[in-house]
């Protein structure tokens, strides 16, 4: 897919399949083109090239119908306000066009997901920032779709609630619905993706299961290495100079590949402190860019 905004191309040639029943994490810094490729899925935006299906339906000719089969959790809370947790359940379930007889339970079903069946009656404005992340993950569920696409899920929210809602994205993959999910938190990447997509400037630069990219792109452990600047330099150009990609981060320089350190380089390296690769260290050497 291709999507421009006038001299701006969001999404630059964009290829992705995702098999069903995965959570495919598709991770990249801020400006990536992850919101642009989602609203391209839900029809929100058109693209200049490329063809779109989903579920079987060619996008934006069956939008509609499309739109019926999969769930959307938009970045940007657009829940109602005034109504409460359950109203607002209940309006989004005739708007999917739950049948009536079964909507109640619905309903029901997707609060006990969230755990917020408890708070089914206080209206969204009195619910915590986690409870309203929650609602609004439940409200893309409520027709039990097959698939969902969750943009930044866990964006802005604290390190006890972000945990959460981890443990309700991997109870829907247990539960066998196909989850699209972008992020910038490589953490989020790692624990919940079967399969990550690494996108830069619109497109996808590697893909694959974490722990596999890690080990074709970074090896298997990496050392870190403190010291002034100069000191840096050079451990950076004794690195590179035998193969080994490093990575900055302020004031430290990680040499990635360190397994395939040589006595004689170790020497010259002088002392580091031995870590495992991450996917971080992958997103860093492919794309020359930081995410969180
Ligand atoms: N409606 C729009 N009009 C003009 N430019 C846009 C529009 N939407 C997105 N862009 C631009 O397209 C690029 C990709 O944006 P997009 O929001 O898809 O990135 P992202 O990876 O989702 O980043 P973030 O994590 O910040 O949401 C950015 O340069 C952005 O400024």
């Amino acid at each position: 897919m291709v999507k421009r905004f006038g001299e701006v191309t969001a999404v630059n040639g964009l290829d992705l399949t995702v098999p069903a029943g995965i959570c495919l994490g598709l991770l990249g810094a801020n400006g990536a083109g992850k919101s642009t490729s989602m609203r391209l899925l839900t029809a929100q935006a058109r693209a200049d090239e490329g063809s779109i299906e989903v579920l079987g339906h060619p996008v934006p000719r069956e939008a509609k119908r499309v739109r019926a089969l999969m769930g959307v959790v938009p970045q940007q809370d657009n829940l109602d306000e005034e109504l409460t947790a359950q109203e607002n359940l209940e309006v989004f379930a005739h708007l999917y066009r739950v049948p009536r007889a079964g909507r109640r339970a619905a309903v029901d079903d997707a609060l006990a997901l969230a755990h917020l069946t408890g708070k089914r009656h206080t209206r969204v404005d009195a619910l915590s920032g986690g409870m309203r992340r929650r609602l609004l993950i439940a409200r893309g569920l409520v027709h039990r779709p097959r698939l969902v696409l969750l943009d930044e899920p866990t964006v802005g929210l604290d390190p006890q609630v972000r945990a959460e809602l981890w443990g309700l994205i991997d109870g829907l993959r247990a539960g066998g619905t196909t989850v699209l999910m972008s992020t910038h938190y490589i953490e989020e990447a790692e624990r919940l993706a079967d399969d990550c997509a690494l996108m830069s400037h619109g497109r996808v630069v590697a893909r694959g299961a974490p722990a596999e990219l890690i080990r074709e792109h970074a090896g298997q452990r990496a050392v870190e290495h403190h010291g002034p600047p100069d000191r840096l330099a050079e451990i950076e150009a004794l690195a590179r100079a035998h193969g080994l990609p490093t990575r900055r981060t302020g004031p430290t320089v990680s040499v990635l590949r360190a397994e395939a350190i040589t006595p004689s380089l170790a020497d010259k390296l002088g002392d580091g402190v031995p870590r495992a690769a991450t996917l971080e260290d992958v997103f860093v050497v492919l794309t020359g860019e930081t995410v969180e």
